[in-house]
């Protein structure tokens, strides 16, 4: 079990307090210029990913007073426990093992005294074979046609991930059409089932749990489509597979154990894209491509686990986050991937991260007092530029940023790739810089402006400058890399929650709203008014009664 150690009571706080008030007057442009060795000093080279965090407002003293933050919160022996299967999702009595589902090396884990490989392995062999079959051709239709479309049901664990790797990796993509249905607004459904035809069309109800709402309510209009349009009960089976912890129920919904996929409780729903929830994933890419993403986060697994926290791309990233976010009151994080295939990777860490972190309770069952997980939040470059960095480089909060880009792109096209890039390293750059007010001043000279013009509007053109950000940069966006980038942010998340001194394995918020809306849900029939709640509550739901 995770020891509880108050974050804000460490020396290495107090320590860290005393030191934000010395760098009060240091820029980042500043340390720069004092040190030649900066950026390859503070960047560090992994497989085929250059990770440069030297523009932080970082100095070797912060580095080393962040490093016995995370020594004195005993991060050594919380990584030994989550890869060695302790219970360390405690509120839930659960190991945390998302580690075991891409640990290439096969080396045992055991849970309650018992090996998981095995299973993980068999499951893995399962998918294959299936996926063979549909990509193929060879698994045929109720009316003996091979697959076309595959439609995935599911929702937060069960959605988020296979949407953003299918997205990503879209140049290894074969031909099934996938589509992804989450949310419970028939909407949602109704404009797949206008792009589907039931007799080539496979679902796959995904749902650790088998008993969400969402999922369950879409999973039971797609059977009711695929019955009323020529299916038939009988040829359920060949259309309908499940990826579930929860064989009675996926049996009960009338769906054969043998079409159903496992998984395991030590999975969190927001790390289960290795698991089989993957599926979706493989019949896009094919089962080789899967495994070269386990693989590159298997990679980043080994790294995290043995790399001195010096060197330790997890480790570093979380300890700047906490930096800021503890240090700066900095609340959020942007994530601005310089890729479109990457256009979901912000959103995908939106749940990663805030439903791991978003807690205010502490490991010891009392309120803390600080800052924890921060607002994850970003769209793919250049499109954010044109959106929100105003307020990135002239706004009046802090927001630390990730820029992440791939040297190589799968479109050649023209020279859009040197475009893309030259705002890539340009916007950190300037985001470090910013303009003086002689820089401004001197422009307008140079384009002949009067002293009274350059009084009026100078002042509006200065950018401070001495923003942080991290620059992620790869040589390709592969299933080997992206699996390194996905471990990457799910190991930070880990490092923070650790520090934090919280539970990142739960998530009793959303446990919350779900048996909230099944409350009302009763109460949204008939025609009588309502008045059991708050006068907004009965006066929104009277309102909709009257309407619709
Ligand atoms: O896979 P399930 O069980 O349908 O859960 C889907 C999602 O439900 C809730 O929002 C949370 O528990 C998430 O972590 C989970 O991913």
């Amino acid at each position: 079990m995770l020891k509880s150690i108050p974050f804000d009571q460490t020396h290495a706080f107090t320590l860290l307090t005393k030191h934000k008030a010395e760098l009060a007057e240091t820029s980042i442009k500043d340390l720069f210029k004092n040190d030649a060795e900066r950026f390859n000093k503070f960047s560090i080279n992994f497989e085929d990913i250059l990770v440069d965090y030297s523009k932080n407002l970082l100095t070797d003293k912060t580095k080393a007073a962040l490093i016995a933050l995370a020594n004195e919160c005993e991060l050594d022996d919380a990584i030994e426990r989550m890869f060695t299967g302790d219970t360390i999702n405690k509120t839930e009595n659960r190991s945390v093992l998302h580690v075991a589902l891409r640990n290439r090396s096969n080396s045992p884990i055991a849970v309650d005294g018992k090996d998981v490989m095995p299973e993980v392995n068999a499951v893995l062999e399962k998918m294959k074979g299936f996926s063979e079959k549909v990509i193929s051709g060879e698994w045929k239709g109720y009316s003996d046609k091979a697959i076309t479309d595959v439609v995935n049901i599911g929702i937060g664990g069960s959605d988020l991930g296979p949407v953003m790797v299918t997205e990503a990796l879209k140049p290894y993509k074969n031909q099934l059409n996938l589509h992804f249905v989450s949310n419970v607004d028939g909407t949602h459904i109704a404009e797949v089932f206008k792009k589907i035809n039931p007799e080539t069309t496979l679902f796959l109800i995904a749902s650790k749990t088998f008993t969400t709402q969402e999922t369950m309510a879409n999973a039971h209009s797609a059977r009711d489509w695929f019955l009323a349009n020529g299916g038939s009960a009988e040829s359920v089976a060949k259309h309908f597979v499940a990826v579930s912890t929860n064989e009675k129920l996926v049996t009960a919904f009338g769906i054969d154990a043998n079409n159903m996929f496992g998984f395991w409780d030590w999975v969190g729903g927001r790390y289960s894209l290795w698991s089989a929830i993957g599926l979706s994933i493989i019949l896009s890419i094919g089962f080789d491509n899967f495994i070269e993403l386990l693989e590159g986060a298997h990679a980043m697994d080994k790294h995290f686990r043995t790399a001195d926290f010096n060197e330790n791309i997890p480790v570093i990233l979380a300890l700047l986050g906490i930096w800021y976010n503890n240090f700066y009151g900095a609340e959020t994080q942007a994530i601005l991937p310089y890729d479109q295939y990457m256009h979901r990777f912000a959103a995908y860490f939106q749940q990663g991260d805030m439903e791991s972190n978003g807690k205010y309770v502490g490991r010891d069952g009392k309120a803390v007092d600080y800052q924890t997980g921060p607002v994850i939040w970003g769209e793919p470059g250049t499109n954010g530029q044109h959106a929100f960095y105003q307020l990135i480089h002239q706004g009046s909060k802090l927001i630390p940023a990730d820029f992440l880009a791939p040297a190589v792109s799968h479109n050649q096209i023209g020279n859009h790739h040197t475009l893309l890039l030259s705002n890539f390293f340009a916007q950190t750059e300037a985001l470090m810089n910013g303009k003086t007010l002689e820089e401004v001043e001197a422009e307008f000279v140079k384009a002949g402006k009067t002293q009274a013009e350059i009084d009026e509007l100078a002042s509006f053109k200065v950018f401070k400058g001495n923003r942080p950000t991290n620059s992620i940069l790869f040589k390709q966006l592969t299933p080997r890399t992206l699996g390194s980038l996905v471990a990457m942010y799910e190991h930070k998340i880990f490092v923070q929650g650790v520090i934090w001194n919280i539970f990142s394995f739960d998530q009793w918020g959303v446990e919350l709203g779900k048996q909230l809306a099944n409350q009302i849900l009763p109460e949204l029939s008939g025609n009588e008014d309502v008045t059991s709640h708050d006068s907004s509550t009965n006066g929104l739901i009277n309102a909709y009664k009257n309407w619709r």
